[in-house]
């Protein structure tokens, strides 16, 4: 049943309301491309865990990866042992192949929210359904995982996104990523307003957007490269404690500066398929715009995470990234390792 929930969400045939056991507990479908685990049993360190996939339509690695692990829960090869909920997030997008179909919806994710359309009403029921999951574990460590993959190459073909917050990430967060095989971390400087932001905003869960290598369609997918990123997925639904790994081979950077398109003219300066953490030097010219949106790189070197001249006016084109030193150990160090 739930490896075809993932083909059967897409098609839209799926039941609205479905419920089933599993080994350990059983599943719930409550709305199209939600899905919830609940266990009998929840061990006293298994943590409360939102896995999103799909927030953005041709971003199918992940969505792939998820459909493993719910098949080995279904086939009783693991047996769950923390409530998980699921998310498959835009699912006309995916139908499409495409990154989105009206508007990005990994920038709509704020209580604030008027905006009106397929995309922002998605964004309202998945921030309500994050809300009443949460809601339902107030006692429980808080964890959520928004999966991704990017469009371009990367220096770092796995990597995280962590968004911005008060609350500096557990080191635990940092072992378990090594073990993962993700091999840099960036951190925002500022809100965002994506799934993984809301998720720390608004409910102070350890969250990241994940990078899984590149977009590419379903079938055609590295997953054998995913496979580390696997077992922490899996050792979370089973309310193990997940493999660990000494993070100091990870690199960590912080975002130094967004480029914004602001005008019709905007283009970057540098070749499309410019792999991400490509360093700049001083005096590089990096944009072009026609309303102050050209940009040089200072006295820094910078590198370039995420660029894309093509995005809507007013939206994010480039992140612009220094180096920062691995997180101190000392002051947040887990009592679970
Ligand atoms: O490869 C790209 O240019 C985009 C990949 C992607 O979708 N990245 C996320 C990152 C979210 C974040 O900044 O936390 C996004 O742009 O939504
Ligand atoms: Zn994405």
């Amino acid at each position: 049943m739930l490896d075809r929930w993932l083909t059967l969400a897409l098609e839209d045939k799926g039941p609205k309301a479905q419920t089933g056991a599993l080994p350990g507990g059983h599943f719930r479908l409550t709305a199209p491309g939600v899905l919830k685990l609940i266990p009998d049993a929840v061990g006293p360190q298994a943590r409360a865990v939102v896995l999103s996939v799909g927030i953005h339509g041709n971003e199918t690695a992940p969505i792939e990866l998820l459909g493993d692990c719910l098949a080995r829960l279904e086939a009783g090869l693991s047996r769950l042992g923390a409530p998980v909920l699921v998310i498959l997030g835009n699912l006309e997008a995916i139908r499409h192949g495409t990154r989105y179909v009206t508007t990005n919806l990994n920038r709509l994710f704020r209580r604030e929210l008027d905006e009106a359309g397929m995309e922002p009403d998605r964004a309202r029921e998945l921030m309500s359904e994050v809300d009443a999951f949460f809601a339902r574990h107030p006692d429980r460590e808080k964890l959520h995982y928004d999966l991704h993959t990017a469009i371009r190459d990367s220096r770092y073909p796995r990597f995280v996104v962590e968004p911005y917050g008060e609350t500096p990430t557990p080191l635990q967060q940092w072992r378990w990523m090594a073990a993962a095989d993700i091999q840099a971390v960036l951190h925002q400087h500022r809100h965002s307003w994506t799934f993984s932001h809301y998720s720390k905003h608004y409910h102070g869960a350890q969250t990241f957007t994940l990078e899984l290598g590149r977009a590419l369609p379903f079938g055609a997918n590295d997953l054998p490269s995913l496979a580390p990123m696997g077992r922490l997925l899996g050792a979370l639904i089973d309310g193990r404690e997940p493999p660990s790994a000494d993070p100091s081979g990870m690199a960590f950077f912080r975002v130094e500066h967004e480029l914004m398109r602001q005008s019709e003219a905007f283009r970057l300066c540098f070749a499309d398929d410019t792999p991400n953490f490509t360093e700049f030097a001083p005096g590089t010219r990096l944009a072009e715009g026609s309303a102050d949106d050209g940009f040089t790189v200072g006295q820094q070197p910078l590198r370039v995470v995420f660029p894309n001249a093509n995005v809507e006016l007013g939206a994010r084109a480039a992140l612009l990234v220094s180096p920062v030193p691995p997180p101190d150990a000392a002051p947040t160090d887990s009592v679970h390792d």
